[in-house]
């Protein structure tokens, strides 16, 4: 049974599904040391936002499959080194957008009523009416830096709570911003005419910091401003500089540069600052989604299926995948043979979708081809995750080209490797819905279904010669299960593909490649 270890607080309906297929070990406030210490053993990590997956644990992980974050930031993990190892991190991007979303709108009304100083107030036996007068954010516009699934929800929310709403987001189209009611604007227009500003991008070398002293000082003196995406976006120290000194009037904040909090000059703040130890995703619907949505794709990976929410291999919706996964298996067993046809060195690899597979996401089977054209150098070390930096790194180019107009099957794919010398092609295509057909070789027409053990010809079309083969064939005990020819006219050059029942032996090859007419053999192995 495969091996998972839990070392974030994660919701027992995750670990219960998880259960069904795996052993799940639960060793919860691991230091990166320990982790990497536990980690050889096991298959799969689920975690939060709580355990750092540093290169140090991912180079320890010897079997590692698959890290799942139950939650939607995957800062806490070193994603180009599980990249790099071949382990598939995934994350669960919508689980917990209403979640944060609520907690935003919940921190940008206690900043406006001063709810928490209020009730703490009360607790102490207060009746204070005064201090506590607050502002309306009716009316009142609110600036929110990244439009993604989280800022929207706030728009929605806000704008139906008659705020105005400005947007800063350079990834986003003026026509998505338009239907969410917000004006886009530059950053430098929304710092001076925003009375809240909320955040909701990733934190990212480009983002660290975006709201620093100078940001900060040209915002309204009456200005509030809500983090709840990460820590580190916000220059904590100007930011309690800008309290201070009334540059602006109050701050709520999620998350922090260092989580846990530790001694920090954020905690001597009065009223104008709000904080809350990274509850956005805290709500029970959030959590239930999030370990539900994780396991799932846990348990998929470990029985051999996609993960539907990887961030470091194409992530595709559930229903696209299903319509795809046959085409990926064509492609990597199309790489596979093109890669073990066009033998060591290759330049480059042209992915030709032909029929209605041109009209498809090409990159999970430039993928999937990739992967099949590496994995007879590589064997398991490639995987959907590490092929197309491997094939990088190997300085293979990749060309996609598409022609929707080819008919012969509903949807083909072609593979064209080059090498220095020649290039060598390949095309399949899909009988039904799932039979798997090698249509073509370097443009001899066949119809052969793959199989384990092929033996491949290229020869002189000429009486006697399949004769030979088959003599040689069954003088070395070898059962032949199938066997095709291919050719473009009569007494030309043909292929020929033989399905073997059992493997090739040795020798046996350098005794076909022997008779006359043959111009070259290879055994192929998918
Ligand atoms: N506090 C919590 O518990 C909690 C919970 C969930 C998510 N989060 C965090 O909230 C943030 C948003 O999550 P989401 O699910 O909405 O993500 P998302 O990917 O749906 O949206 C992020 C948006 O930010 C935009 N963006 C990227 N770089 C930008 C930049 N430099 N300036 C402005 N916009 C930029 C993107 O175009 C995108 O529209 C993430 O940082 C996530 O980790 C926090
Ligand atoms: O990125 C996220 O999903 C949030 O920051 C929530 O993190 P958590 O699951 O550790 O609370």
């Amino acid at each position: 049974m495969p091996k998972v270890l839990v070392s974030d607080p994660i919701e027992q309906v995750g670990i219960d599904l998880l259960a069904q297929v795996a052993q799940v070990d639960i060793h919860t406030g691991l230091s990166p040391a320990e982790l990497a210490a536990m980690i050889p053993g096991y298959d799969a990590l689920m975690i939060r936002s709580g355990t750092k997956v540093t290169q140090e644990v991912i180079e320890a992980a010897h079997q590692l499959k698959i890290i799942g974050r139950a939650g939607v930031g995957v800062d806490n993990i070193d994603v180009p080194a599980a990249t790099r190892k071949g382990i598939i991190v995934v994350n669960s991007p919508e689980g917990n957008t209403i979640a944060a979303a609520e907690h935003t709108l919940a921190m940008m009304m206690s900043l406006a009523r001063h709810i928490p100083d209020a009730n703490e107030s009360m607790k102490a036996g207060k009746w204070d009416r005064k201090r506590f007068t607050g502002v309306e954010i009716y009316k009142k516009t609110l600036g929110i830096i990244g439009l993604g699934k989280i800022g929207s929800h706030v728009a929605t929310v806000a704008r139906a709570m008659g705020m105005k709403l400005l947007a800063y987001d350079p990834f986003l189209s003026t026509e998505r911003a338009d239907q969410l009611g917000c004006r886009l604007v530059e950053l430098d227009v929304l710092f001076s005419e925003s009375d809240f500003i909320t955040l909701h991008l990733p934190k990212t070398p480009e983002t660290q910091h975006l709201i620093s002293g100078d940001t900060l000082a040209k915002m309204k003196p009456t200005a509030r401003i809500i983090n709840c995406a990460r820590g580190g976006i916000i220059d904590e120290m100007a930011l309690v500089t800008a309290l201070k000194e009334g540059q602006i009037a109050g701050a709520a904040l999620d998350v922090f540069e260092e989580e846990p909090l530790g001694e920090s000059a954020l905690r001597s703040l009065g009223m104008e600052a709000i904080l809350t130890p990274h509850l956005g995703a805290s709500t029970e619907e959030a959590q239930a989604n999030v370990a539900i949505d994780v396991a799932e794709q846990i348990r998929d990976v470990l029985l051999g299926l996609p993960a539907r929410s990887a961030v470091n291999i194409p992530g595709l919706r559930p229903d696209i995948l299903e319509k795809l996964t046959p085409y990926m298996q064509l492609a990597e067993t199309l790489g596979n043979l093109v890669g073990q046809l066009a033998g060591g060195r290759i330049e480059s690899l042209e992915v030709r979708l032909q029929g209605e597979l041109a009209s498809n996401d090409s990159q999970p089977i430039v993928i999937a081809a990739l992967k099949g054209l590496l994995s007879p150098a590589l064997r398991e070390r490639v995987n959907y995750v590490n092929a197309g930096l491997e094939a990088k790194e190997r300085g293979i180019r990749v060309i996609e080209t598409r022609d929707a107009s080819q008919r012969d099957y509903s949807g083909s794919l072609c593979l064209i490797a080059k090498g220095p010398l020649e290039s060598r092609s390949v095309t399949g295509a899909l009988l039904g819905e799932h039979e798997l057909r090698i249509t073509s070789i370097d443009d001899f027409p066949i119809n052969v279904s793959p199989t384990r053990h092929m033996l491949l010809t290229l020869h002189r079309d000429m009486p006697g010669i399949i004769g030979k083969i088959g003599s040689n064939l069954g003088s070395f005990n070898v059962n032949i299960a199938s066997m095709q020819v291919g050719r473009k006219m009569v007494r030309g050059n043909a292929v020929m593909v033989i399905s073997l029942d059992d493997p090739l032996p040795e020798g046996l090859l350098a005794e076909i490649t022997k008779v006359q007419g043959i111009r070259d053999a290879y055994i192929v192995n998918l």
